[in-house]
């Protein structure tokens, strides 16, 4: 037997007023797969990512989570999803501790995994030492971290995570990066933004790159990259550079 996709996206499209932001897209996420989504500032990755989730209806087209209809069945989609999205909206006038056991009791969590859990994910990611520190006066990397707390904190199947690598320092980099190819090997299945591509070339069995809204080149890494550099590769597919350097010579 296949194995479904851990997520299938078919025709998805949405307008913001008269701009075109996601033109139809079609994506298999294999089960299992550790895939890195690319494109430049505007491509609709997040526009994507959100209707993938259920955090954004789409004009058209569906979303199925490991099977599960994310609009049609919701309940039981985001039950096997873990989302941290693009500029966390987070529950901020919490600590890190409060934030997370609200958020594990809203998930319907037994309070005694849900305290365990929140320990061990604050020491792991070092946001122990914030104590009672606010979310709202966390660093930007801070509420990173604390936000991918929340998308692991119930054990999902599948995690969608909005350039997860942003802000974060390098040695929180490289926790994050461990805890996710643990979560992979594990039988869990990643999908991520990004523009750091040494991130993904590391990290990723598979990748997709957008432009304009549309799926350009998607596979396994070896397959898209065909033995040369991830970002040589994205140059191309997106239409690279159109600027010369004589520009803002006032300068
Ligand atoms: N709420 C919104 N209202 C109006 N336009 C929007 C909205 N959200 C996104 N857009 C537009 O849709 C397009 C795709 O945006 P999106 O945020 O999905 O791109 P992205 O690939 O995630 O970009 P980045 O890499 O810069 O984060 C952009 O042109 C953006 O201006």
């Amino acid at each position: 037997m296949i194995s479904e996709s851990a997520f299938a996206l078919r025709g998805l499209v949405k307008h913001f007023d008269q701009k075109v932001a996601v033109a139809g897209v079609d994506l298999d996420v294999p089960p299992g797969s550790f895939f890195g989504l690319l494109g430049p500032n505007g491509a609709g990755k997040t526009t994507t990512l959100s209707m993938a989730v259920g955090l954004l209806r789409p004009d058209s087209g569906t979303a199925t989570v490991l099977g599960h209809d994310v609009w049609a069945d919701p309940v039981l989609a985001k039950r096997l999803l873990g989302v941290m999205p693009d500029g966390v909206r987070l529950f901020d006038r919490l600590d890190g501790a409060e934030l997370l056991a609200y958020t594990g009791l809203l998930r319907g969590m037994d309070p005694a995994v849900v305290d365990q859990r929140a320990r061990e994910l604050l020491d792991v990611l070092a946001l122990a030492d914030a104590g009672r520190t606010l979310v709202v006066d966390y660093s930007a990397g801070m509420k990173k971290k604390i936000g991918l707390a929340s998308a692991l904190l119930h054990a999902p199947r599948v995690l969608v995570l909005d350039e997860p690598f942003e802000a974060v320092d390098p040695v929180s980099g490289s926790l994050i990066r461990d805890i996710l190819q643990r979560y992979v090997t594990g039988g869990g299945t990643v999908i991520f933004s990004s523009h750091v591509m040494e991130v993904v070339e590391r990290l990723c069995t598979h990748v997709a790159i957008m432009a304009d809204g549309r799926i350009k080149t998607v596979g396994d890494l070896a397959t898209v990259t065909g033995g040369r550099d991830l970002e040589e590769v994205f140059v191309e597919v997106v239409g690279g550079r159109t600027s010369t350097g004589e520009e803002l010579s006032w300068l």
